[in-house]
């Protein structure tokens, strides 16, 4: 059963996670966990196998082979997805190695496909075909063109090799800065090189036309078995750009096709030798990653990708190219090409180790997983509308700021002159205070003389306006409220207030007091008078009799002869003295 047939028979909905068992025994199995694109459900990389046909001899009888295995001499038995015999045709082997993987970068996966073998064994013959039998680049940018639909879809391509560990743009080969081909990540996932070259093409030849031009600057050498060499890794990527037309997101899916350099014992030629030496290195880094993830696929049941196991992607530039493949967000399919025509020992050698680099690769699982959909027009519109709204919110929260500060200043100084004003005014108070004193104890002292008597209603009523005046000032005092609210901070103002305060009702009890005083002192001048004018005969009045020396309330009178020419005979209540 061929694995055309053999696919035909697998259950259209893979099963979750179906694992190979196979270890990296010779006779690997090579049953797949389903290899259909099915957004991250582990599956396995695809690896096929073709043997170059014999060009010059009979050909060998000494690897049999089968749709799905070859039987290595003194080795044993290897099974993998496709083994293709000499006669098969490129386009059989586009159809079973790369066509899936093609159609899935269309549909919006990540796709690679590699070609890995010792040098000579058809590796660039596979990949780029001949005019009558085109390979599967070719075969590739048709199937793509013939699928996509340009009203949705750009398609762009570069192309690269990587010779001497060095990257040359080969759709750009005279730049004249090769170190500025810097392998970085990017924002999706993937590793593009900075400043590549990336050429949007329209149709297939325009596709193929870019990648002829691209060949003609590739590094060939003449080899002991190829004349014609390639003595880098190639790698040509299709960028398809999917936007859609609703929400305007777009989708970028890549396909990677890689034509690897020639593994090849050492050179006698200097300048080769130093090649082989970089081919070697990178593809042995190749063949590490290979067998760590192919090994941590074996012991979890996660894919590469999901594995926590260091994987030394930089060791070589063609790994770390192919990491986000390699690590298994995207569906790879390995050719491996041999020769089994060659019976020398060193050959032999080559062919047995590239089908063991290919059971490797058989067993690493991989979780494909579709584009990520970067940012749409829609999106990035939604994106600067809320930069402009931060913006704008920014530039408010600055202005209040300043508002704020102003506003601030502006009461703190309003504060500053309402202090100000309030202790002009307290002092202007304390003034008229100390003017009322004196005059108080003014008209005291003229009652008190004896001869104020005529003067009693004009000193009265002189009385009731200070007394009427200091309440005028009182109410005044008495309103803080009025002042403009303050803003946060010790609050001296108040206390100033409450202070004045009882001030005010200690100078309104002195007042009283001089009052009742000063009414007591007028009795005692009133009797003074009757008690002389019955001297001289005249009648006491009688509203007079009922005031007869009866102090206030409050108040104890201290009224000596002796001292009544003293101006300071007020006598504070607190300082009660004895009456004489
Ligand atoms: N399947 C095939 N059918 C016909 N000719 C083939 C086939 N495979 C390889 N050849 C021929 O063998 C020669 C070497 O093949 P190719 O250049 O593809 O090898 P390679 O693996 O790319 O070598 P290198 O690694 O040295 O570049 C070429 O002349 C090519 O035409």
């Amino acid at each position: 059963m061929d694995y055309r047939s053999r696919r035909s028979m697998l259950p259209s909905t893979p099963p979750a996670h179906r694992r190979v068992s196979s270890t990296l025994s010779i006779a690997s199995t090579s049953s797949s966990r389903g290899d259909t694109p099915d957004g991250g459900v582990p599956t396995n990389i695809t690896v096929s196998v073709r043997l170059k046909p014999a060009l010059s001899q009979p050909p060998s009888s000494a690897w049999p082979a089968t749709g799905t295995t070859i039987t290595a001499p003194e080795v044993g038995v290897f099974s993998f997805d496709n083994v293709f015999g000499p006669g098969a045709s490129s386009r059989d082997v586009y159809g079973s190695v790369a066509k899936r993987i093609v159609n899935s970068v269309v549909e919006g996966y990540h796709g690679t496909i590699f070609a890995y073998g010792m040098t000579g064994t058809g590796k660039t013959y596979s990949m780029q075909g001949t005019p009558v039998a085109p390979g599967i680049i070719p075969l590739a940018a048709a199937d793509i063109f013939a699928q996509v639909s340009f009203a949705t879809t750009t398609i762009s391509v570069s192309y690269l090799e990587i010779y001497n560990e060095r990257v040359k743009d080969l759709l750009n080969p005279t730049t004249t800065e090769p170190d500025s081909l810097k392998l970085q990540d990017t924002p999706d996932g993937l590793v593009r090189v900075r400043n590549l070259r990336c050429v949007r093409v329209a149709t297939a030849q325009e596709l193929k036309d870019l990648v002829g031009r691209g060949d003609a600057c590739r590094r060939t050498e003449g080899t002991e078995y190829n004349s014609v060499s390639s003595r880098s890794h190639a790698v040509l990527q299709i960028f398809l750009e999917k936007c859609d037309p609703l929400s305007r997101a777009t989708a970028t899916s890549v396909l990677s096709l890689c034509d690897l350099a020639g593994s090849e014992r050492a050179a006698a030629d200097t300048e080769r030798r130093k090649e082989g030496a970089y081919i070697n290195r990178s593809l042995l880094a190749l063949g590490t990653i290979i067998a760590r993830l192919s090994s941590a696929s074996a012991s979890s049941s996660s894919s590469a990708a999901d594995s926590h196991e260091h994987i030394p992607y930089r060791d070589s530039k063609l790994t770390r190219l192919l990491q986000h493949s390699l690590s298994g967000r995207a569906l790879v399919s390995v050719l491996c090409t041999i020769d089994t025509n060659n019976p020398s020992r060193q050959a032999v050698a080559e062919t047995v180790n590239t089908l063991r680099f290919a059971a490797r690769a058989k067993n690493v699982a991989i979780a494909p997983a579709r584009a990520t959909t970067t940012t749409s027009a829609a999106a990035t519109a939604a994106v600067e509308s809320l930069r402009l709204d931060l913006e704008r919110e920014r530039a408010e929260t600055e202005v209040l700021k300043v508002e704020l500060a102003e506003f601030r200043r502006e009461a703190y100084e309003t504060r500053a002159r309402d202090e100000e004003k309030y202790d002009r005014e307290k002092r202007e108070l304390e003034l008229q205070r100390d003017a009322l004193k004196d005059r108080v104890s003014h008209l005291t002292r003229l009652i008190l003389g004896g001869g104020a008597i005529s003067s009693d209603k004009r000193d009265r009523a002189e009385l009731d306006r200070y007394k009427a005046r200091v309440e005028e000032l009182e109410r005044k005092l008495a309103e803080p409220s009025s002042m403009p609210s303050l803003p946060p901070g010790p609050d001296l103002v108040l206390e100033k207030l409450k202070a004045a305060e009882a001030e005010i009702r200690e100078l309104k009890e002195y007042l009283a007091d001089k009052d009742r005083m000063i009414t007591t002192l007028k009795r005692v001048s009133t009797l003074t008078t009757r008690k002389t004018g019955l001297k001289d005969g005249t009648p006491p009045q009688a509203a007079d009799t009922e005031h007869a020396l009866r102090p206030l309330d409050g108040s104890v009178m201290n009224i000596n002869a002796d001292t009544a020419g003293e101006p300071d005979v007020l006598v504070n209540p607190k300082v009660r003295r004895s009456a004489k």
